[in-house]
């Protein structure tokens, strides 16, 4: 160890590493900044530690992506995720990334046909007459039957049918382990020490929940034509996956993947709009301009809508669906900036350290998005990663802004009137209670008036 750590220091020195700021604790080992962080999840509220530059984002996720692991990542979640995407690593996760590839190229879904059902559903369960509505549980559940009929060739209907589909139970399940999860990061190291039998069981539901979708699917697979012009996720993982839980594991990780991230972007850019009215009607008016008189829309139809392009951007600056993650340092590295009184000298990181980044923090940081700008000197696109960057970049960015994009324009053709409810506060965008698991979602939901 102590060579170990002579080694690492020659590294610094060589580097001009200083230490960075430290954050004063009051308590042995920091007790008292863990319990103002539990504090502040307890009272919904996303505790702002972070400072980070984009040169760190950029030499984490790109330059350096080589010395950083999901180590204590995959440790934390293995319970819920196991070994899929998200926490797989080297050739394992080449070859996951390459299977899920071929399936997003936007030729899947250019006519919009997948998201038609799944919409028409959702349509469905508003009253025809409109009224108070949450939409914030209808967007998970949208999401939830896109991503199904999507990635497995069949939907599971839950906006249909969630009793049958199993919905509840999943979705509760699926938060209790998600809560486990972000409680577990929070202790970092310790995660180990949150477990126990209500963890479990909402594992098991979940996994019970994919096990069934596997099953489903499958058989309809089966019994229907083997079109393989259509390339359907799973069939195809199936074929390459060792095993049923193996199999699990996969669908698990896409599905989490697929399902609260968008959910998350649409929840919060009706939380938006319903207090921008003005934002509103410019995007009512773009939509009527472009798609009047046009049947169905395609992709392209609604990647030519700038405003409501815009619109989705700014809305993933202020709620980045994945505000916060980390990455684990397999071996002894540097970070170009963040070190010394003033944070712009490198800082070494020896081998085995975790560094939590929040998306978040960074998207609110008033030099980077406060007027005036002056951007020249400080932004970088790594300044903006709702969908993170490099070689882990999200799979499903163009999927999911355009099942995003078709879902606000039908509900904007749909409803002439969608407002704040008149018993509803607007309060200042980032005061709001939000649920922080492993997404960023709206504590109180999205409730809109419709009609
Ligand atoms: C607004 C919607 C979305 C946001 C904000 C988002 C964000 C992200 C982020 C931040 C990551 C990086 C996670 C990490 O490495 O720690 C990620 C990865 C990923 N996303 Fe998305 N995502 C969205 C929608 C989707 C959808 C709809 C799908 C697929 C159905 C998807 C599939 C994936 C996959 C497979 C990865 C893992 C990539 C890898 O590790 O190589 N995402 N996403």
């Amino acid at each position: 160890r102590s060579q170990e750590r002579r080694a690492d220091s020659a590294v610094g020195s060589q580097h001009g590493c200083l230490p960075p700021p430290i954050l004063r604790t009051q308590r042995l080992f920091g007790i008292d900044r863990l319990e103002q962080i539990f504090r502040a999840n307890a009272e919904r509220r996303l505790i702002e530690l972070f400072l980070f530059h984009f040169r760190q984002t950029e030499a984490m996720l790109s330059s350096k992506f080589e010395d950083w692991s999901m180590r204590l990542h995959r440790d934390i979640t293995f319970p819920m995720f196991g070994d899929g995407i998200f926490t797989q690593e080297g050739e394992r996760w080449k070859f996951s990334r390459e299977l899920l590839r071929s399936q997003f190229h936007f030729k899947q879904y250019a006519d919009l046909v997948v998201f038609r059902q799944p919409l028409d559903d959702l349509m469905d369960s508003i009253p025809q007459q409109g009224g108070i509505v949450d939409l914030q549980p209808l967007f998970f559940r949208l999401t939830l039957d896109t991503t199904t009929a999507f990635l497995f060739g069949k939907s599971v209907q839950s906006l249909k049918t969630p009793e049958s589909a199993g919905e509840q139970t999943f979705a509760e399940s699926f938060n209790i382990a998600q809560e486990y999860v972000a409680k577990r990061f929070r202790l970092q190291d310790l995660y180990w020490l949150l477990g126990g039998k209500r963890f479990r069981e909402a594992c098991r539901n979940v996994h019970d929940f994919a096990d069934g979708i596997i099953e489903y699917s499958l058989s309809f697979q089966s019994r229907t034509s083997k079109d393989d012009k259509q390339y359907v996720f799973l069939r195809t993982l199936a074929r390459n996956t060792p095993s049923r839980t193996a199999l699990r594991d996969q669908v698990i990780n896409v599905l989490a993947a697929g399902r609260d991230t968008t959910a998350c972007l649409l929840s919060w850019m009706f939380f938006l709009l319903t207090r921008h009215p003005n934002v509103l009607a410019k995007l009512r008016a773009e939509i009527n301009a472009q798609s009047g008189g046009k049947a169905h829309l395609t992709r392209g139809d609604l990647r030519g809508m700038n405003y409501l392009q815009n619109v989705l951007k700014e809305t993933l600056r202020l709620y980045p669906s994945v505000p916060v993650n980390t990455r684990t340092a397999v071996r002894t590295t540097v970070l170009p900036t963040g070190g010394g009184p003033d944070r712009t000298a490198p800082v070494l990181v020896p081998k085995g350290t975790t560094v939590a980044y929040s998306v978040y923090a960074m998207h609110r940081r008033p030099d980077l998005y406060e007027l005036p700008l002056n951007r020249t000197e400080t932004f970088s696109k790594w300044s903006y990663l709702p969908f993170n960057g490099g070689p882990r970049t999200c799979l499903g960015i163009d999927f999911a802004l355009t099942e995003a994009a078709y879902t606000v324009v039908r509900l904007i053709q749909r409803f002439k009137l969608i407002q704040l409810p008149n018993n509803m506060r607007a309060e200042l965008i980032g005061v709001e209670k939000q649920t922080i698991t492993l997404v960023l979602a709206s504590t109180e939901g999205c409730k809109v008036e419709l009609r």
